[in-house]
């Protein structure tokens, strides 16, 4: 076969051929790649617009040179004539030709693979690398060669190269011939020119197209550069976030945990409060039903209330007369308790013989029977010594009683001095008097006599309470009394019975003040035991004819019986106390508690004061000459005004027109519950030794003498009622 077409097709790989040669090309190509020219062009790759895109390797395809095939030699009418099918993109004459080129090609390259590797990778999906551009050559020098390969087939023919013939000069027809070579080669060459010239432009143009295209793809390329770099920092920020996320996962798993535990929890609570809530709703239908039957009941309680209330009213109009009533019974029974108290005598005398102490053990005791309550039998077995069996041995006391209390005398003898008694031998007495307390009674017995008293104070009277008795005879234990409640003594137990009563009688529409002073008279000096520092002088002065007060003394107003029994607690810390004999703890002084009741009552205009003097006087101590001198003046001081309270006493008896009260402090200060409608108890207190016998027959003498009288008045208006009873 001999390539002599004019045109070669460089640039699309097929030769410029007539018709009948293209036909015969092309079957050679369809029969077998090994028949086809060596330097037949590769199948060529479609590029970008059509482009045909060069191989990067050198081949037949890329040596435009020396193809002489333009893509305007072969049309598609041709290629369909060659029953070449042209490509369905290809939308120019070149690009199916070069279609059907690639086809012939790949169809050739199928029966020799080793041909033409490459081409199967189809060339559209390829993408356009700079490499393949700078590779486009012009004018390849390896193109050249084919070219030249084709020569020595055509050189078979008689138009071999003129210039290796030498022609004769005569040989005109030979010069024309060669001539006629050179001016066709010459045309073919210039031909060869314009074609080049034109595939030069053609090839710029696809440059120039490439090179935008370049372009586009180089922005595309940065575009992407840019879109894989914001790529990458979103990844990286996906990952942050997904690292983030991961341990927020964590968290939220573990917050699940913790919820699901809490709702295990709740759940667990839920069912038990689902329960609790059962029951309670068992409950609040019994507790409906309950409800209901109470509505049922309050509608009859309803009816009964307002019969109630009804009642009530007529209730209250009765308790309103009835405490006007009571108010009148209470003042009745104020009048009676106090005619009672009168009939049993307003001096009255109770006699207290106290147990022998521990202390006493192995001394001798005198000899006590009580027959009654109101008899006590004293008998001595030693007998009376000194001057008490001189009086016993006088007949006229009353002689000698004169005598004594009108002398000096009367500070050392009056409360030795027998006034009267059963005496029937010097050793052996027979007392009477209105109570006697044997050893075996206690201080609660004591109070339940002396209470009614308290009661007449709170009515508003005066009332004056003495502990006499020789020194250690008991006279503080019964007036105070010890730490027990059992033990109390009198003041204390009176102290309550006041507040009690008072918060009985508020009720009734009752008011009360009550004030209280502690004093002492030591050596005829007064002392305040609520003050016992001051150094003011203490003076008694008179409130019009029949009251006293004393001067500076404290006087403090209480409100309730705790209140009171501290300022008796302070008082009793303040007193005067020193040994003697018979007592280690003697009160050396006449102890005053003084508790003043005012009463009023707004409805019934009843105003009442009364006072309650509750007196322990000092122990009576025989005059003794080894005394020391100061216990010596102490011992005058307490007898003197113990003998004054004695004349005192016994001009009230007696009713004499001069009461010399002011003799002593003592008298002087009880004067106002001494006189007139005050109600006065002389508590006689025995000490149980035989050493105190003449001790103690003295002092039951003197009571003795008080009690006497005082026991015949009030017989004598016992007569006079029984009397009028009868009648
Ligand atoms: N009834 C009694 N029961 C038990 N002990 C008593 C009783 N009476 C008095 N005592 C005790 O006897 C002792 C002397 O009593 P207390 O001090 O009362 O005598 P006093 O008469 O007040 O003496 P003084 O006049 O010297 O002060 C005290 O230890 C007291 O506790």
């Amino acid at each position: 076969m001999v390539l002599t077409g004019r045109r070669s097709g460089a640039f699309i790989g097929l030769p410029h051929f007539s018709r009948p040669k293209k036909i015969e090309f092309l079957r050679m190509a369809e029969s077998g790649a090994s028949k086809i020219p060596s330097k037949l062009p590769a199948p060529q790759r479609k590029g970008v617009h059509g482009i045909p895109r060069l191989k990067p390797q050198a081949g037949p395809i890329s040596n435009l040179q020396s193809k002489r095939v333009t893509r305007q030699s072969m049309s598609a009418p041709d290629l369909s004539q060659i029953g070449v099918t042209p490509a369905p993109t290809q939308k120019n004459a070149t690009g199916r030709i070069v279609a059907a080129a690639q086809r012939s090609v790949q169809q050739s390259n199928r029966k020799r693979p080793a041909a033409a590797p490459t081409s199967a990778v189809p060339s559209s999906k390829k993408p356009l690398l700079q490499s393949d551009l700078n590779k486009v050559p012009s004018k390849p020098a390896a193109a050249s060669k084919p070219a030249a390969a084709s020569k020595p087939a055509a050189a078979s023919k008689p138009a071999a190269p003129a210039g290796k013939r030498k022609v004769p000069s005569w040989d005109t027809k030979g010069q024309l011939e060669i001539a006629n070579s050179k001016i066709e080669k010459l045309r073919q060459e210039k031909e060869n020119l314009e074609e080049l010239t034109l595939e030069a432009q053609v090839v710029k143009d696809k440059l120039d197209a490439l090179k935008n295209e370049h372009k586009v793809v180089n922005n595309q390329l940065v575009e992407v550069n840019n879109k894989n770099r914001e790529f990458e920092e979103e990844i990286a920020l996906l990952k942050n976030k997904c690292i983030n996320l991961n341990s927020e996962k964590e968290t939220v798993e573990r917050t699940l945990q913790k919820l699901e535990a809490q709702y295990t929890e709740a759940k667990r609570k839920i069912e038990l409060q689902e329960k609790q809530l059962e029951n309670s709703d068992n409950e609040i239908q019994q507790f409906k039903m309950k409800c209901s039957q109470f509505e049922i009941d309050l509608v009859d309680e309803k009816d009964k209330n307002s019969e109630l209330t009804s009642k009530l009213q007529i209730a209250e109009v009765n308790i309103k007369s009835l405490m006007n009533e009571l108010l009148s019974l209470q003042e009745v029974r104020r009048q009676m308790h106090n005619q009672i108290l009168d009939l049993k005598g307003n001096i009255r005398v109770f006699c207290r013989v106290r147990p022998s102490l521990e202390k006493e053990d192995g001394k001798t005791l005198a000899e006590f029977n009580f027959p009654d309550e109101s008899t006590l039998e004293i008998k001595s077995s030693q007998g009376i010594k000194g001057l008490q069996s001189i009086y016993d041995a006088v007949d006229d006391v009353t002689l000698l009683r004169s005598f004594i209390v009108s002398t000096w005398l009367s500070c050392l003898f009056l409360p030795l001095l027998p006034v009267s008694g059963s005496a029937k031998k010097a050793n052996e007495h027979t007392f009477v008097f209105d109570k006697v307390f044997s050893p075996n009674h206690h201080q609660e017995d004591v109070y339940c006599e002396l209470s009614q008293l308290v009661q007449s104070a709170l009515d508003g009277y005066n009332v004056c309470v003495f502990a006499y008795g020789q020194t250690g005879s008991g006279k503080t234990y019964t007036m105070e009394g010890g730490d027990t409640f059992e033990s109390q003594g009198m003041i204390p137990r009176a102290i309550e019975t006041i507040f009690s009563t008072i918060d009985k009688q508020k009720q009734m529409g009752w008011k009360f003040t009550v004030t209280c002073s502690f004093l002492e008279i030591y050596n005829e000096v007064i002392r305040d035991l609520l003050n016992p520092k001051s150094t003011l002088s203490y003076d008694i002065k008179m409130i019009g004819t029949d009251d006293v007060y004393v001067t500076n003394l404290k006087v403090e107003k209480v409100q309730s019986a705790e209140e009171l029994m501290k300022f008796l607690a302070k008082a009793q810390k303040s007193r005067f106390v020193a040994a003697t004999v018979m007592n280690h703890e003697s009160s050396r002084s006449h102890s005053i508690a003084q508790i003043r009741i005012e009463s009023s009552h707004e409805e019934r205009r009843i105003l009442c004061q009364g006072v309650l003097n509750l007196i322990d006087l000092a122990g009576s101590e025989r005059y003794n000459s080894d005394n020391i001198t100061d216990r010596r003046k102490e011992t005058c001081n307490i007898n003197k005004s113990l003998a004054s309270l004695t004349l005192v006493i016994l001009s009230l008896i007696e009713k004499n027109a001069h009461v010399p009260f002011r003799d002593s402090k003592l008298t002087h200060l009880l004067m106002p519950s001494l006189k007139g409608n005050s109600k006065t108890l002389m508590l006689v207190n025995i000490a149980p030794l035989e050493d105190c016998f003449s001790e103690s027959i003295s002092s039951l003498k003197f009571a003795t003498r008080v009690s006497a009288v005082q026991l015949w008045a009030k017989r004598q208006i016992k007569s006079k009622m029984v009397a009028g009873n009868k009648k």
